[in-house]
């Protein structure tokens, strides 16, 4: 057998494997030195936050299904959403920005959450989010099923007061109980309207669609804070049109995003536990994200995905790119030196 040209070398085998290089300091490992299938399965092949404690965007995984109505299996989301962002690139040409040198972004892996009790689970969310924030680092939340919103919404009212909603979802969520159940993933909305987390009269669903229980959903959900962008509306108006509508209710308000993966058509994210057809092309829901540019985004959560019922990570591909533009258009964070971001 012929002999390669260099030995291998196991000291710099190790060394790349515990300090791999990376395009800039604290982002992605360098995919063009080590492979992007290689090496720990963070989200976008970032740092974790234990090695990057100065981190001010967090991303981590809320492994919980326990809310579903239908299909389950989004508790094995997070996991699949970061196997499937392992081909992200580190810089945005849509928006021109490298979107993790703006930010330093770290991957705080996932929490414990109980699945048998819900009430412990959405306390242990609202908790450890509240742990993770800190005093001043921006969540990016995994899920889980969409019930973990109740608790993330809890925690940015704590440091915003009442937050402008920008859910994207086929559903609206605000239904009020399932079999007498007041928290489940059908839910989460209505429970957060009335504890006063949203802001009245600045928050919006968009993609919505799917039959109805009742033609009353539509007029409590608008009672309970939310205007309504249907699925429909992007067949008769350019996606800017959109944009502008959901932009102007949104004003400068604190805006928290919520993304249910449902929100696209099952063409496009199959793996997701309520489908229903006609939704958005990963294309126009992309597109949607970019237009919020410039907004005060302080959080957000891409929730919903369903590993067992996906298919070529058609789903967790649409997320991990749902996530990489969310990164790309959360206000610029406080500049910091080179030296500081590698401190730690
Ligand atoms: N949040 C999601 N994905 N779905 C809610 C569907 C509630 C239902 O079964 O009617
Ligand atoms: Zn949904
Ligand atoms: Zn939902």
């Amino acid at each position: 057998m012929d002999q390669p040209d260099r030995p291998y070398d196991d000291a710099h085998a190790a060394a790349a494997f515990l300090e791999p290089p990376r395009v800039s300091p604290g982002g992605p490992v360098d995919a063009t030195v080590v492979p992007r299938y290689a090496g720990d399965g963070t989200f976008a092949r970032l740092e974790r936050l234990d090695r990057l404690p100065q981190a001010d965007t967090v991303i981590w995984g809320v492994p919980f299904d326990s809310g579903v109505s239908y299909r389950p299996s989004a508790r094995f989301g997070p996991q699949h959403v970061r196997q499937s962002s392992r081909l992200l690139r580190p810089y945005n040409p849509a928006l021109a920005v490298a979107p993790f040198e703006r930010r330093l972004v770290a991957d705080a892996g996932d929490l414990g959450v109980n699945p048998f009790d819900l009430g412990e689970a959405i306390a242990g969310i609202e908790e450890a989010a509240t742990a993770l924030a800190g005093t001043g680092r921006t969540l990016v939340t995994l899920g889980g099923d969409h019930t973990v919103a109740l608790p993330l919404l809890r925690v940015q009212h704590a440091q915003h007061g009442p937050v402008a909603v920008l859910h994207f979802d086929a559903h609206l969520d605000t239904w009020d109980t399932y079999f007498g159940a007041p928290y489940t993933h059908g839910t989460p909305f209505r429970r957060a309207s009335e504890e006063g987390l949203v802001d009245l009269g600045h928050s919006v669903h968009v993609g919505i669609r799917g039959p109805l229980y009742s033609k009353l959903d539509l007029d409590e959900s608008e009672q309970l804070g939310f205007t309504a962008v249907h699925a429909r509306d992007f067949v008769r108006h350019p996606v800017d049109d959109v944009v502008d509508r959901v932009r102007a209710r949104l004003g400068d308000r604190p805006v928290y995003v919520s993304v249910d993966i449902d929100v696209l058509d099952p063409a496009h994210a199959p793996g997701t536990g309520t489908p229903e057809a006609g939704g958005l092309t990963s294309r126009e829901l992309l597109e949607v994200l970019r237009g919020l540019d410039g907004l005060n985004l302080v959080g957000a959560d891409v929730v919903e995905v369903s590993p067992a019922y996906d298919h070529a990570e058609l789903t967790g591909i649409a997320a991990a790119h749902v996530v990489y533009e969310l990164l790309s258009v959360l206000p610029t964070a406080p500049p910091r030196t080179g030296a500081a971001r590698r401190a730690g």
